[in-house]
């Protein structure tokens, strides 16, 4: 005789999705955008926005649901049997599922060896109820190690409240094209950006499509806000695409030559120009071997990094990076630095910047830069409206997530501006 077959339950697609965003992000190390773009084309668009939710919540929270779970497994199960054990987990306890569906699916999930398993654990975990997750020390739990002890050596206690800022979903930030309105609802910060809530679609809001606003962290404003581009000068926007300060430089009148590697990047930054009307030169190459015909009046260097500024909006980074891909990233953007220089007319003005939170990709420039015969000019306070804490005492920009914390934080950035003599 054969065993009874019960119909799939409902929004069984939505977890297996979830649960191949979890094994790209967690095992194969991809990004969660990437791993979003290769999920099924079939899929429903509200199924695919609920996968994203699932997993982005199990990227945040991975430490402290592996927690919750390990008194109940007496060995490491398989990673689909682990993921279905997470998902469930972050249904029941975070997600506001209703306990029977949050098993249900997470059960049909499973390898069908380790079903029992599934249930068994999902059921003790909803017994317990979200009360399981008082009393774990959560901003810990869900920050590797590394990344503690680096934020802890950089910021010292403000870590903890970095690591918190980290579990909420980040809000949708706007810079607004010349003259635009801001949306019903808008937030307009002190910096000039538009803030609305997290999960707000942009392709929904009036002015998307007649290209009056882009979409770009607040703190990612600041770097092109800071270089002061003038109508008319020359500027460089190295490592452009997706063309968030390419917009900037060219909205406020700049003649902009925007240099990008990655093709397939850079044909989401002519798209976002063409949508946003606005002209900048194309350039496919490598930044740190490509020569200008003449120099530049003004170059936004905008490093390619280890991200860890960004993990509000990409928790995938928390666990995609490791310790050695800081020094790694710190060499290319010193080649870069060295490049761009060369690229500047005597008295031009260079930006460095990263979205990292870590020191050796932004404060330990400082004396290379001054190798390369850089001038460091630094930022004051008054030039950044609201937002005085994020000027150093040496006059560097460092933002960090926990900044603006009663309004929806922003993203870690550092910027540096040099001068050529
Ligand atoms: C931090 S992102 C830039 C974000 C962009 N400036 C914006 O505001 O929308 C870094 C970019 O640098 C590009 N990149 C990395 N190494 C590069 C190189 N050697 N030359 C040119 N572009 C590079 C990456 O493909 C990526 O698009």
């Amino acid at each position: 005789m054969t065993a009874p077959t019960h119909p799939p339950p409902p929004g069984l697609p939505t977890r297996r999705a979830a649960r191949d965003l979890l094994t790209a992000t967690l095992e194969q190390r991809r990004p969660l955008e990437e791993a979003l773009e290769a999920l099924p084309a079939r899929l429903d668009p509200r199924d695919r926005a609920a996968a994203h939710r699932i997993a982005a919540t199990v990227l945040r929270r991975l430490g402290s649901l592996d927690e919750i779970l390990a008194p109940f497994l007496r060995k490491e199960p398989p990673p689909p049997a682990r993921h279905a054990l997470r998902i469930g987990a972050a249904e029941l306890l975070l997600l506001g599922t209703p306990p029977h569906a949050a098993v249900a699916t997470a059960v049909a999930l499973a390898p069908r060896a380790f079903a029992g398993l599934v249930n068994a654990v999902l059921r003790k975990v909803a017994a317990e109820g979200a009360a399981a997750l008082e009393g774990l020390d959560a901003a810990r739990l869900d920050t590797p190690p590394w990344l503690w002890a680096s934020w802890h050596a950089a910021y010292g206690p403000a870590v903890r409240a970095i690591a918190e800022a980290h579990r909420a979903p980040a809000p949708l930030d706007l810079t607004p094209a010349p003259g635009a309105s801001p949306p019903e609802g808008a937030e307009v910060l002190p910096t000039g950006s538009w803030r609305l809530s997290a999960g707000t679609r942009v392709t929904d809001l009036p002015g998307f499509a007649e290209g009056r606003f882009w979409v770009q962290d607040a703190a990612a404003a600041l770097p092109a806000l800071l270089l002061a581009p003038r109508p008319g000068e020359r500027i460089a926007d190295l490592c452009a695409a997706p063309g968030g300060k390419t917009a900037q430089l060219a909205a406020a009148g700049a003649e902009v030559t925007a240099v990008e590697r990655d093709a397939r990047r850079l044909d989401r930054l002519r798209e976002n120009l063409a949508r946003l009307r606005l002209r900048a030169t194309i350039v496919q190459a490598d930044a740190a071997a490509w020569t200008p015909d003449a120099p530049f009046d003004a170059i936004l260097l905008d490093a390619p990094c280890t991200a860890t500024g960004t993990i509000r909006r990409h928790p995938d980074v928390a666990h995609a990076k490791r310790p050695r891909d800081v020094p790694a990233a710190a060499e290319a953007q010193a080649r870069l630095l060295a490049a761009a220089a060369r690229m500047l007319r005597p008295g031009g003005r260079l930006v460095f910047a990263t979205c990292s939170l870590q020191p050796e990709e932004g404060e330990a420039h400082l004396p290379r830069a001054a190798a390369l015969g850089l001038v460091h000019k630094p930022f004051l306070p008054a030039e950044l409206p609201g937002l005085p804490e994020a000027i150093t005492p040496a006059g560097c920009l460092r933002t960090r997530p926990d900044f603006w914390a009663g309004r929806g934080g922003m993203d870690g950035f550092f910027a540096a501006r040099f001068r050529r003599p």
